[in-house]
C-alpha cells in the first residue's frame, strides 16, 4: 500500500496501487500447486524485484499477472491490475490491458518476436490495436518508438526481420514493443539472462532510463542479485513458490532474516569476488 506525502501544507494522498496480489497460487490440472499463496502490491513507479533459483516460480508468478500462464496451469487468489480482477477473467476483457496498462518482456527476445513478421509491423500492432493508429501517424509512432529505445537507423529496423539483428537490439524491439504503448506497469522476466555481459549492462541502463523517464512501475524477475540492486528498491524472495522473505533491497542483501536468503546472498558475493580475481 502506498501513501504519498504532497508538498501543500503536508496533505497525504493515498496512490491506488497499479498492481495488488493476495494469495495468488498456480496450479497444473492435477491440482499440484507450483505457485503458493503469494501476496504484494506495487505503487505506481516502485521497482520490485521477485529473485529465487531457477524453479522457484518466478515467471510463473509474473506471467499470472497479465493472465499469460502456459496451457494446462491455472490461478486463484486475486490480482487486480489497474482495478480490474485478472484471475478468472476473460481473455477478451485481459487484451485491453496488455500492452496499455502492463507489458512483459521476455528473457529470450527471439521467442518474443516473430520471425515471419518485419520488425516494423511487430511493433506497429500494439499501436494500431490499442491507439487506434493508422498509415503515417502509425509508421512514424514505429520509428519513434525504435528511436527511443537507442536503435541507430529505425527505418532499416522496421523493415528487417528478427534474425537479421544482434541479440541486443532484439531486446531492444521487444522492449520497444512492450513500451509503445506508454503502459503504467513494465513486467521484466529475466529480460537481460540470454545477452552478452557487454549488452546486459547497455540493456539493463535502457530499461532504467525509460522507466524513470516515464514514471513507470517496474516487476523486475532475475536470480541475479547484483543486477537487482541496480534495478529494484524491493523484492520478494521466492523459494518453491512460496514467498519466503520480503523487504527493501539493500536490508535483504546486508541482513538477509531468511537462510535461504542468506545462502544467495554468500554464493553472489563468493562469485563476485572469484570474478575479481581472474
Ligand atoms: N507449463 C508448466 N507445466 C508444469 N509445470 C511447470 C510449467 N511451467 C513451469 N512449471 C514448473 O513450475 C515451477 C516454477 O517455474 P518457473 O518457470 O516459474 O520458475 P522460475 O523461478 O521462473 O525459473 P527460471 O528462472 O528457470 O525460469 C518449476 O518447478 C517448473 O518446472
Amino acid at each position: 500500500m502506498s501513501a504519498e506525502v504532497i508538498g501543500d501544507g503536508g496533505a497525504v494522498r493515498a496512490e491506488a496501487p497499479i498492481l495488488e496480489v493476495e494469495g495468488l497460487s498456480v496450479a497444473t490440472r492435477d491440482g499440484s500447486a507450483l505457485v503458493h499463496d503469494v501476496s504484494f502490491s506495487l505503487a505506481p513507479g516502485e521497482r520490485l524485484s521477485l529473485i529465487g533459483e531457477s524453479g522457484s516460480g518466478k515467471s510463473l508468478t509474473s506471467f499470472a499477472l497479465t493472465g499469460l500462464l502456459p496451457e494446462g496451469l491455472s490461478s486463484s487468489g486475486s490480482v487486480v491490475l489497474d482495478g480490474v480482477q485478472v484471475v478468472g477473467a476473460r481473455e477478451r476483457d485481459l487484451v485491453p490491458l496488455r500492452g496499455r496498462v502492463a507489458s512483459t518482456v521476455f528473457q529470450e527476445p527471439m521467442t518474443a518476436l516473430d520471425p515471419l513478421m518485419r520488425l516494423g509491423r511487430q511493433v506497429a500492432e500494439p499501436l494500431r490495436l490499442h491507439l487506434g493508429l493508422r498509415g503515417d501517424a502509425l509508421r512514424s509512432a514505429v520509428l519513434e518508438a525504435l528511436a527511443e529505445v537507442g536503435l541507430p537507423e529505425p527505418e532499416r529496423i522496421a523493415r528487417a526481420y528478427s534474425w537479421e539483428i544482434s541479440g541486443g537490439q532484439r531486446q531492444r524491439v521487444a522492449i520497444a514493443a512492450a513500451l509503445a504503448c506508454r503502459p503504467r506497469l513494465l513486467i521484466a522476466d529475466e529480460p537481460t539472462t540470454a545477452l552478452d555481459v557487454t549488452v546486459q549492462a547497455e540493456v539493463l541502463a535502457l530499461i532504467e532510463r525509460l522507466v524513470a523517464e516515464r514514471g513507470m512501475a517496474l516487476l523486475f524477475v532475475s536470480h541475479d542479485l547484483a543486477v537487482v540492486s541496480r534495478m529494484a528498491q524491493r523484492a520478494l524472495v521466492l523459494r518453491d513458490g512460496r514467498v519466503i522473505e520480503e523487504g527493501p533491497v539493500q536490508t535483504l542483501l546486508r541482513a538477509p532474516q531468511a537462510p535461504y536468503t542468506a545462502e544467495l546472498v554468500r554464493s553472489a558475493r563468493e562469485l563476485d569476488a572469484a570474478l575479481e580475481v581472474r
